[in-house]
């Protein structure tokens, strides 16, 4: 990402396998859904988008969900931003984005922007995955969440795009809003930030507790 103008970004897709993070990539590049994908594989896509005043460069990593640990630490370190999908059809495909979740914020804390994306939603006879684990992984992740059918529509798919890039943009922000601080300050930063997303969730299990002690 640009130190000074928000001219590209770097965005990492992650999910289980056969979530429809390629159907999703694709559908955003070229406006199409064409329902058969090369199943397991990774690709860098890079696509250029015209605004009325700017340009903004993407690459997108559409991942593949059997990679090695070595190469998810990788890929998490590259990306300016991140889509965790889950098929709404799929409870497997749910608890490995609680695992994927898990991975993010032991290596970027609460730094790197996420949208959690629940897919399939034109297929809810077949759902396995209820609205409160949905509401949960998001709570969990702090981030916004969005219900889509990739293959129903694009407009579900630019409003989760649109919403990434506006995080992506504020974390920037933020970031050239920092004073300036040396790695070893970094790495501390990034610990703070865990720990205190720990406290987080511990607190509010604590309150869950309390309150149905009350009840
Ligand atoms: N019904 C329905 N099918 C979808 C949707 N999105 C994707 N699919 C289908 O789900 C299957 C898997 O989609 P992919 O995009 O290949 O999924 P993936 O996550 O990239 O899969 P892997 O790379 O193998 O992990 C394909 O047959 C898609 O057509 C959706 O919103 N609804």
């Amino acid at each position: 990402m640009s130190q000074k103008r928000f001219t590209g970004a770097k965005i990492l897709v992650l999910g289980g396998s056969g979530v429809g993070k390629t159907a999703f990539t694709v559908r955003f590049i070229t406006k199409r859904y064409i329902g058969d994908y090369a199943p397991n594989t990774e690709m860098l896509y890079t696509h250029k988008m015209v605004g009325s005043r700017d340009e903004v460069n993407l690459e997108i990593l559409d991942t593949a969900f059997d990679m090695p640990n070595e190469t998810l630490e990788k890929h998490v370190r590259w990306a300016d931003g991140c889509l965790l999908i889950y098929s709404v059809t799929d409870k497997d495909s749910y608890q490995a984005a609680c695992a994927l979740k898990d991975n993010l914020f032991q290596q970027r804390g609460s730094d790197l922007p996420v949208v959690l994306v629940s897919n399939k939603h034109d297929l809810l006879t077949a759902k396995t995955v209820s609205d409160d684990e949905g509401a949960n992984l998001e709570d969990d992740l702090d981030c916004p969440r969005f219900q889509i059918s990739v293959a129903e529509g694009q407009e579900g798919v630019n409003q989760v795009m649109e919403e990434l890039l506006v995080l992506i943009k504020r974390e920037l922000v933020k970031s050239l809003a920092a004073p300036p601080s040396s790695p070893e300050a970094n790495v501390s930063g990034m610990e703070k930030k865990s720990r205190l997303y720990y406290m987080k969730k511990a607190f509010k299990k604590r309150v869950v507790r309390s309150r149905s002690d009350i009840l």
